[in-house]
């Protein structure tokens, strides 16, 4: 093992990714930044310098589990002090399992401006994938909007609330197609986008050749949108999710939610005179934004030669059977450690939409979270009174609330959203959907959790009761293992984790401005087991004031 240093500069820039030019947060004048490339057992030391002129910057290292290095979690608020402008924070952690992650920004709404890119790991040396193949592709999808992240947070938390609407485009590897379409000669109404030379929005062409077998790594940091990818003719067999091996199995297209990684084998075993489509489109909200296109290069073709056939089609948005038979089908490879058979604690939490003054949120138990001005990490671990606010969340919400309707009395309180773990004691979270302020709506969430994986053990329609016929659907033989997962409408899905990595954890929906409105809880696990903070991470708020005052961490 070896460690890894990258010299990173965040700042503003502009750049056209769907030939619109806008600002956005790159890094080192790159957007998607810098792709990381290490071997499992690797440190990786990323010294980030903030080159943004007026606001803090912080980074997480998503499915990354910073197994002893809570502070290095990068996210604002919880482990650390945002970078101020011109300062620079050290992010060193291991990353301690081969899989595909990714990184983003972590403070207001900053991912949705750009900030991210690619953090692949490869096994050790002297060790193998458990599945062969001859090359490697790697696609990080997002979702891109036209407004600035601030017209949009300030949208967000307006009475009226203004809401963000859909994305103007998909993005593959951060390039995307607005107003055009590679594909449209079979897209009636649309205009032909050209090869686009080496502009940002050049067309991804990704070359292969013909009977061989790839890897493509595949992430999505979008904002909003939940994905579904298909590549015309090819089958998938996916093989891993978030950094876990799964027990393969073959597809036609597959659902990506923000937050989720995948590995997916694909053998060039078509027609070589052809190229083909790969195409990404939004499942689960009424779509208003292009699919995003990109091709299949089989050499050698040249590289903009567009298929004769019209790009597969997306599955339609609302057909929730297609995705829950996707997602049901992710089962834990051979080999992966089983969840303990019982757990020390169940948690559950109740996601609804709901209003204050107004304003609308999203609650768990009827808190919307909302974070201090003073980090938990350090304001835990030196004890601060002030850390917390008075009441711990609840573990449970009413039996009686209805999931099927909107809420009776709209009406939530914010709340700091704690839960205190014990060190080692298993945890339960089943996190229940519900009915939006509107009637007959009910989105999808994909909650992810920080600091571990989980196993996920099941999903269940409608309430969960707890009783024998939930407890029957609790898979706790080959549960997969994951950082993410998505609740289905009006539907329920647990989890089981072990609360071995002491640190300040948030677990939360991670569409953008879901989590903007409240919608996340927080774990604070074995805060007396945490090792020495570094000064950096704590320079701020009460910190600060108590490290001035001669406090210890
Ligand atoms: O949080 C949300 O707000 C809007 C809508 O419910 C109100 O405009 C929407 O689609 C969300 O996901």
């Amino acid at each position: 093992a070896k460690a890894r240093h990258f010299k990173w500069e965040v700042g503003n820039m502009f750049w056209s990714p769907d030939c619109e030019e806008k600002v956005l947060i790159g890094i080192n004048g790159q957007f998607p930044g810098p792709t990381i490339r290490a071997k499992a057992g690797d440190t990786i030391v990323v010294e980030l310098k903030n080159g943004l002129h007026t606001e803090g910057v912080v980074i997480h290292w998503h499915g990354i589990r910073q197994i002893g290095t809570p502070w290095a979690d990068g996210t604002a608020a919880i482990s650390q002090c945002a970078i101020q402008p011109e300062e620079t924070f050290t992010y060193r952690f291991v990353v301690d399992k081969p899989g595909t992650y990714f990184y983003h920004g972590h403070y207001g709404m900053q991912r949705a401006a750009g900030l991210y890119g690619s953090l692949i790991v490869d096994v050790a040396d002297g060790e193998e994938e458990p599945f062969k193949y001859d090359g490697e592709i790697n696609l990080l999808l997002s979702d891109w909007y036209h407004e600035s992240i601030y017209n949009q947070m300030v949208g967000l938390s307006s009475s009226p609330m203004r809401w963000i609407g859909e994305p103007q485009s998909l993005l593959i590897n951060g390039r995307g197609q607005f107003n055009c379409s590679l594909a449209a000669a079979h897209t009636p109404g649309t205009k032909q986008c050209t090869a686009g030379g080496n502009k940002h929005c050049a067309p991804v062409i990704l070359p292969v050749q013909p009977n061989k077998t790839y890897r493509l790594r595949i992430s999505s940091t979008t904002s909003l949108a939940s994905l579904n990818l298909a590549i015309g003719n090819h089958k998938l067999t996916v093989v891993e999710a978030d950094g876990n091996y799964v027990e393969p199995f073959v597809v036609d297209d597959m659902d990506i939610y923000s937050g989720d990684s995948y590995s997916v084998l694909l053998t060039t075993d078509q027609d070589p005179s052809s190229n083909y489509w790969i195409s990404v489109g939004v499942r689960g909200r009424n779509p208003k934004t292009a699919p995003a296109l990109a091709l299949l290069n089989y050499r050698y073709n040249r590289g903009f030669n567009l298929p004769a056939v019209a790009p597969p089609v997306t599955p339609l948005w609302n057909d929730t059977a297609h995705s829950k038979n996707f997602t049901y089908r992710i089962l834990a490879r051979a080999g992966t450690p089983p969840p303990p058979a019982t757990s020390d604690r169940r948690i559950e939490l109740l996601n609804t939409q709901n209003k204050m003054d107004g304003h609308v949120k999203w609650s768990i138990n009827n808190v919307s979270l909302v974070l201090p001005a003073t980090p938990y990490l350090g304001s835990l671990k030196m004890g601060l009174k002030t850390a917390l606010t008075a009441a711990r969340p609840a573990d449970t919400f009413g039996r009686a609330y209805d999931v099927t309707r909107p809420p009776t009395n709209p009406n939530t309180t914010t709340g700091d959203n704690v839960y205190v773990l014990r060190h080692n004691t298993t945890v339960d979270v089943v996190l229940q959907n519900a009915n939006a302020l509107a009637h007959n709506v009910s989105e999808v969430h994909p909650w992810h959790l920080h600091g571990h994986d989980f196993w996920v053990l099941g999903y269940g329609e409608g309430a969960y009761k707890g009783d024998a016929a939930d407890a029957a659907r609790l898979n706790l033989v080959n549960p997969p293992l994951r950082n993410t997962a998505v609740i289905f409408p009006y539907g329920w899905t647990a989890l089981r984790f072990v609360a071995d990595n002491p640190g300040v954890w948030a677990f939360h929906c991670h569409i953008e401005p879901h989590l903007h409105m409240g919608m996340g809880v927080i774990f604070a696990e074995a805060i007396d087991r945490v090792g020495k903070v570094p000064r950096e991470a704590v320079s701020c708020g009460a910190t600060a004031t108590a490290l001035m005052n001669g406090d210890h961490l």
